[in-house]
């Protein structure tokens, strides 16, 4: 009997984890988050967006490494070996050709680099007195989707601002992907009122698993993250949820639950792209 994986059915973790100013330490907290997940049975781990360094744009250009000769990446794969399982790589800054990207690597379980998402749609956001960053001052965007292969499922991979163009979801859906993965960082402003909104309309539209996963809440960081990492199935219901504190989420994601909504209510082969126009209006 093939391994369950092959099958089309496995256990993702989502690792909450605390994210603080010592890169090494972030580092060491990931190994031993893994290395937890991995006992409790997981096959694919995920960690959040900019998991070694403080999300702040005056921080990226210090904590930048190339991707794979880097530390942090060295440090990844390691883990992802010593594990035997698929690790993303929630996201670090990255240093490349001169230019700083928002990078998440996908590792396999021997500790292979098998995919690199650069974050496309860069977080630039004014709301006067609530929340104000503009990613663009340090990053460079990336321009392409991100996809592989776990068992059965094809993976993608967007990060964190990535989740409010739903067109750039729908790319993926189209490539066969039923499992996305953002890893994040929203704040406390918008995070209350659209993280858990966008992330189920996201699994909704595209009928495919899709997992949100944040840092830890840290209150005394320069950007105090909202947390709140979730996974919603196919049918836009969250399946696991943490609250803002640091945790391992747990969910055993099935093919079978992504065929079920695809054939009994079967949008994608029903949309009408002939009239999706607004020359027809
Ligand atoms: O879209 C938002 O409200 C937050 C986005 C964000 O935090 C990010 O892209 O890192």
């Amino acid at each position: 009997m093939a391994p369950a994986q092959e099958q089309g059915k496995f256990k993702i973790a989502l690792v909450q984890m605390p994210i603080g100013s010592d890169k090494e330490q972030n580092l060491n907290t990931a190994a031993r988050k893994v290395a937890e997940a991995k006992k409790n049975g997981a096959y694919l781990v995920l960690l959040p967006e900019c998991f070694n360094s403080p999300y702040e744009t005056g921080s990226f250009d210090k904590y930048a490494e190339e991707i794979p000769n880097g530390p942090s990446s060295v440090a990844m794969s390691k883990i992802a070996k010593d594990n035997g399982v698929y690790l993303v790589g929630g996201s670090i800054p990255e240093k490349s050709a001169g230019k700083l990207y928002n990078s998440c690597p996908v590792w396999d379980p021997n500790g292979k680099l098998i995919a690199l998402h650069r974050k496309v749609h860069l977080f630039n956001m004014d709301i006067p007195g609530k929340c104000t960053f503009f990613e663009s001052e340090a990053f460079t965007p990336g321009e392409g989707v991100t996809i592989f292969d776990v068992g059965l499922f094809k993976v993608g991979v967007a990060i964190c601002y990535d989740l409010r163009f739903p067109e750039w979801a729908a790319l993926y859906r189209d490539q066969g992907v039923s499992l996305m993965i953002y890893p994040g960082a929203f704040d406390t402003y918008t995070g209350p009122m659209h993280w858990d909104l966008l992330l189920r309309s996201r699994a909704l539209d595209n009928q495919m698993y899709v997992a949100g996963v944040c840092g830890a809440r840290d209150t005394n960081a320069s950007y105090v993250s909202w947390g709140h990492s979730l996974l919603v199935d196919p049918w836009g219901r969250i399946v696991v949820e943490a609250d803002e504190k640091e945790t391992i989420l747990y969910h055993t994601i099935d093919m079978k639950v992504c065929d079920e909504i695809r054939k009994q209510i079967p949008v994608n082969k029903q949309r009408r792209p002939d009239l999706y126009s607004s020359k027809k209006i």
